[in-house]
């Protein structure tokens, strides 16, 4: 399908932009080129992010919307996500697995981004589900996906869930372990329902990614230990309240290089044979997610180098295919809008500290896994800006709330704004109130209109649910609480 177009800003590069008269003149002479092993330049960034422009007035731009006029209107930190990205993306990723004997449906991972308006955008293109709680379920049902579109995966789902999807219908509920097939065998039973179930397997395969997101190898908690499989698809097979349908698989996330899938779906591929072997029936694979982005300057996963991994490997078995992509899709739509506090002097020699009012509660990754994000000043003269050596943090007390150490940027003051990029997955759904700091508003933006999608939590909402029990002893506080 196509990519997004707009034609009055579009900047498939600032020069082609430049040309187009909409941007700073100062652009072409202060773009650094990038060196291996450099960040990459404001330009760079721009380059491959073909929702996000650079304009001489209006600054950095979301599809046609100028991010200060939200940063304006709402104050920062502010999550924006872009309708046209979302939808652009699932039409390239559809588009890759269009056209072959063995279509494909494609299940959006909730957890990436369980907005509303994100799951609605991406049902209106044909999306179903992926979900792991009953609390996603009920969120992609509320945003209009139906429980025939929904596949339910986790490690660890309560009685109340599986009865919960049952209810409502489930697609197919992807099960884990032994343990788990024998209580949704008991809960099924007890419902009087019949559990679509497709077994997820560990194919003990490296995806090469993040230790902390890598799930397919045997030493992660996920699936069931490849030599158990077989053994266990016949005994679900006979199980009462179980209907076994298929295999699932899912071997980590961020996966850019192609050959860890290939691998796990070979493997998948001799465990359809084994199982067909034994004269049971096997009609859906699941082929989870994991296609990886470009944050910093890596190749992005490319969604038809993955459907040709899926259908050379997996396409002659006669099988429905499903997937399970979530970064892939919502991971570039979004950013996150924050202000720089203040510059904090570092140690003599050392570079300062660009304190900004975005922090690890609302951008986890960072601290979590170390993880790089863009970062573009809002303001067209800051953005080419004579570049420096900055430490940029937030305002939580920990060490960790770092968003990245020794970054190459344009030189950023206190009120400064800038963006932080490809957000849109693992962002807002990771967020914490932690030091007391209210979750942050979000937007959506689609073409030259905005809105807001979510409020900012009021600051009274951090504590509206807490209990003072009666039996604390107030009169032991002392007189005006005060200290
Ligand atoms: C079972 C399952 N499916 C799909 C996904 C989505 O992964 P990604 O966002 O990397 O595509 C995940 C998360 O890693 C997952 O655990
Ligand atoms: N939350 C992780 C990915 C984990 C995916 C869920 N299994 C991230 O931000 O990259």
């Amino acid at each position: 399908m196509t990519d997004l177009c707009f034609p009055s800003f579009h900047a498939s590069s600032t020069l082609e932009a430049a040309e187009q008269g909409g941007i700073v003149a100062a652009i072409m002479a202060d773009a650094p080129l990038t060196c291996p092993g450099q960040d990459p330049s404001v330009s760079d960034l721009l380059a491959v992010r073909p929702a996000l422009s650079m304009h001489a007035v209006d600054g950095l731009v979301l599809e046609d919307v100028p991010l200060n006029a939200i940063a304006d209107a709402l104050g920062t930190p502010t999550w924006v996500m872009s309708a046209g990205t979302l939808r652009a993306r699932y039409r390239r990723l559809a588009t890759a697995f269009e056209g072959t004997d063995t279509p494909v449906s494609i299940h959006f991972a909730v957890k990436a981004n369980d907005h509303l308006a994100v799951l609605r955008v991406l049902a209106a293109e044909g999306a179903g589900a992926d979900v792991v709680s009953g609390g996603e379920l009920r969120r992609a049902m509320a945003a209009g996906i139906p429980a025939c579109r929904i596949v339910f995966s986790g490690v660890g789902k309560t009685a109340d869930e599986m009865r919960l999807a049952l209810r409502a219908g489930i697609a197919q509920i992807n099960v884990e372990s032994a343990e788990e097939l024998d209580l949704l065998s008991a809960v099924a039973v007890d419902e009087g329902l019949d559990a679509p179930v497709a077994l997820r397997i560990n194919p003990d395969v490296d995806a090469g990614t993040h230790a902390k997101i890598t799930t397919g190898l045997a030493t992660n908690k996920f699936g069931i230990p490849y030599n158990r499989a077989a053994d266990l698809y016949a005994h679900a097979a006979a199980l009462p309240g179980i209907r076994a349908v298929g295999l699932a698989m899912h071997i980590g996330s961020q996966i850019t290089r192609m050959q860890p899938y290939r691998t796990a779906y070979a493997k998948l591929a001799e465990l359809v044979r084994t199982i067909r072997a034994r004269g049971l029936a096997v009609d859906v694979l699941d082929c989870g997610g994991g296609l990886g982005i470009s944050y910093r300057d890596e190749s992005e996963g490319a969604p038809e180098a993955l459907a040709s991994a899926i259908h050379t490997e997996l396409g002659d078995l006669g099988t429905r295919l499903a997937i399970e992509p979530g970064r892939w899709l919502a991971g570039p739509a979004g950013v996150l809008l924050s202000t720089v506090i203040l510059r904090k002097s570092g140690y003599d020699g050392m570079p300062p500290f660009l304190v900004l009012d975005a922090a690890m509660n609302d951008l986890m990754r960072p601290s979590l896994y170390d993880a790089w994000h863009g970062i573009l000043p809002l303001s067209p003269t800051e953005a080419f800006a004579p570049v420096e050596q900055v430490h940029v943090v937030g305002p939580v007390c920990e060490s960790g709330d770092t968003f990245g150490h020794d970054r190459s940027l344009p030189h950023m003051k206190a009120g400064s704004r800038l963006a932080l990029l490809d957000c849109g997955a693992y962002g807002m759904v990771m967020s914490s109130t932690y030091n007391a700091r209210p979750l942050a508003a979000q937007v959506m933006v689609d073409g030259n209109r905005w809105s807001v999608i979510r409020d900012r939590q009021q600051t009274e909402a951090l504590w509206a649910a807490d209990r003072i029990p009666e039996w604390v002893d107030t009169a032991l506080l002392p007189a005006g609480g005060g200290l």
